[in-house]
């Protein structure tokens, strides 16, 4: 399954919106003109599909140690479960905060300790949801290299964080493809396409660049 494919998929089930002129703000507080919406794909299985046999691709081409599938709550775990059980492989979860009632536990579903857990996350922006499930795993004693995600925005705090962890990324595509697409099918219009390139090149700062607060 290619880069290319999976942004297909992505704009097929319009999971992509556009919003240069009224932003959304993301779980690390950037501000945004675009929003990439993967809980679409289970309401598709036709295209959903192809992102499971995406991940299974990548696990088989690049050989990555799996005993364990991971998926990050919320949007990572239909696909970590759907893609565990197509893999035969057990699944868990981790949640992004521990319940204040019943167990208390991030990581849930089954013992982590001593196995591979590969983390699947819907969609990776800074990494840092990617990166607390790595450290609650840890913390149960899992051994944890890689992550697979749908699509990354492919941010250098991303990238850096991820290196800094010790965690290989592998995204299935990237926001860049989906982007390339818009454009190619004028999805989005040149002063579209040019405000959301202004954000890509340094997101922290765009709103306010733009007078948007
Ligand atoms: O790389 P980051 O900067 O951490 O951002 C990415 C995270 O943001 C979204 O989660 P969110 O909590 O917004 O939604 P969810 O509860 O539906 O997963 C997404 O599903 C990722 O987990
Ligand atoms: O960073 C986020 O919170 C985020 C970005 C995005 O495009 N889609 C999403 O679901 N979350």
């Amino acid at each position: 399954m290619s880069s290319y494919e999976i942004a297909e998929a992505l704009i097929a089930i319009q999971g992509v919106g556009f919003k240069p002129r009224d932003p959304i703000t993301f779980k690390s507080g950037i501000k945004s003109p675009v929003y990439c919406d993967n809980r679409k794909f289970p309401f598709h299985p036709e295209q959903w599909a192809k992102v499971i046999h995406g991940f299974e691709q990548l696990v088989e081409e690049k050989q990555i140690p799996l005993d364990v599938v991971g998926g990050i709550e919320a949007a990572g775990i239909p696909h970590s479960a759907a893609f565990g059980f197509s893999a035969k492989k057990p699944s868990i979860f981790i949640r992004k905060e521990a319940k204040g009632h019943g167990a208390k536990k991030r990581v849930e579903g089954g013992d982590v300790s001593g196995k591979q857990v590969v983390l699947i996350e819907d969609l990776v922006t800074t990494g840092s949801s990617s990166l607390s499930a790595v450290e609650a795993l840890r913390a149960e004693g899992a051994i944890v290299n890689d992550c697979l995600a749908i699509i990354s925005y492919n941010f250098p705090e991303a990238i850096e964080n991820f290196a800094q962890a010790g965690v290989r990324l592998h995204a299935l595509t990237t926001f860049e493809a989906v982007l390339q697409i818009a454009i190619e099918r004028a999805t989005l219009d040149e002063a579209g396409a040019a405000i959301v390139r202004d954000w890509l090149r340094e997101p922290h700062g765009w709103a306010k660049r733009r007078g948007l607060e």
